[in-house]
């Protein structure tokens, strides 16, 4: 079997998807995209596929190390979120070469579902309990919201008050049989993500999430000795060695790693067992579409440590369309009392309805995140 040919359709609400077509008339999809920056992670698919065309699709290990390492460039969002689609389209057609699941070429499963979580409350949080309790009543389980809007590196306990009578809100709401995941989105700096962590040990979060930006690995050591809270973070790492003294570290219990920026099945696959070694568990980051969410529930499959994943069903992105927009068994992601069964058609076990695709990619998209400032007018981390 041969690879022929490929195709990019940039789909709203800001997604790419990639088509990559065999000799046999076996065809892939993928997701390679990085919010904001699709047309970018387009041209370097286009680039990396250049190298595969005329190829044999199964041969996945070689094909990613050839993208991964060939180059003498490597890592990064844009290359690491062109090489994971790619591969994700690469799975999907030796899933459906062979019959199978992904998950069943990868050693089987160790599941037969998955928790999920939903998101509450948009990028500027409000009305988080009523959400929650929404959540709550539709069976799931656990919810993750954004803790804050911007704050500055010292900033009013104004701000910090708000946070805590939100997460009171919803803890009275849910009761304490029920997750909360505390988005710190990377907003939050140092001096006040101490301050803020401390303050919310009291409701028992599920985890708190990027309690500052991930490259500020010395300022989470200082905020994992203020609280037992367990940290999660991951979703800007793109590949085994970011991840590797995250995990040396000792500081973080959940990793996140997005399966369309880390290097797709292949590399995320690596990455959680890694973090397996360490007793750290995997909650993978998925905002994104049908196709993201596939792989990551083929990964989940078959990982120990994947206990809760993401998914963007009514996130406040997907504003446009959402993920069962673009497939036919919408039945794939039923969630059941918070738990969606490991899909298991062959390939990634979503059927894409190329026609939708086709249509939506004319209308596309061209979406970039909000730029915030602080009140001096200083850029403010998004
Ligand atoms: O899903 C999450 O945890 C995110 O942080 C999502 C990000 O806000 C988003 O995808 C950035 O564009």
């Amino acid at each position: 079997m041969k690879i022929i040919d490929y195709e990019l359709f940039q789909v709203p609400p800001r997604w790419l998807f990639l088509k990559i077509t065999t000799d046999e008339g076996i065809v892939g999809w993928g997701e390679p995209v990085i919010e904001g920056k699709a047309s970018t992670v387009k041209a370097a698919v286009e680039e990396l596929m250049q190298q595969l065309i005329n190829k044999n699709p199964l041969n996945i290990e070689d094909h990613w190390n050839l993208m991964y390492r060939s180059g003498f460039y490597r890592g990064g969002p844009i290359l690491m979120s062109a090489i994971s689609g790619i591969d994700q389209a690469l799975w999907d057609i030796k899933g459906k070469y062979y019959n199978a699941p992904v998950y069943e070429l990868m050693g089987g499963a160790c599941r037969h579902s998955m928790k999920v979580y939903s998101w509450i409350g948009g990028d500027r949080p409000q009305d988080t309990s009523e959400a929650a309790k929404n959540a709550l009543d539709n069976g799931f389980e656990a919810i993750k919201m954004n803790a804050t809007e911007e704050l500055q590196y010292i900033d009013s306990y104004d701000k910090i008050d708000s946070v805590v009578e939100r997460v009171a809100g919803i803890r009275s709401a849910v009761g304490n049989n029920f997750g909360i995941g505390i988005d710190f989105h990377g907003r939050v700096h140092r001096p006040m993500a101490k301050v803020l962590a401390k303050e919310l040990e009291q409701f028992k979060p599920m985890f708190i999430e990027e309690p500052v930006l991930s490259e500020n690995l010395e300022a989470v050591r200082e905020i994992s000795q203020t609280t037992t809270i367990p940290i999660a973070l991951g979703e800007r790492l793109f590949s085994r060695w970011d991840f590797k003294p995250v995990l040396e570290s000792g500081y973080v219990d959940i990793i996140q790693p997005d399966l369309s920026h880390a290097g797709g099945i292949t590399e995320c696959k690596k990455i959680i067992s890694m973090a397996e070694a360490y007793d750290v568990g995997a909650a993978p980051h998925c905002p994104l579409g049908p196709i993201a969410l596939a792989s990551c529930l083929q990964v989940d499959a078959t990982c120990h440590n994947a206990f809760i994943q993401e998914q963007s069903l009514g996130i406040h992105y997907n504003k446009e369309s959402d993920i069962l927009d673009y497939i036919t068994n919408k039945e794939v992601f039923e969630f059941d009392n918070g738990y969606v069964k490991i899909p298991n058609g062959p390939g990634l076990g979503v059927e894409i309805d190329e026609e939708k695709v086709r249509e939506m990619s004319v209308v596309g998209h061209d979406w970039h995140n909000p730029i915030w400032r602080h009140k001096d007018g200083s850029i403010a981390e998004w």
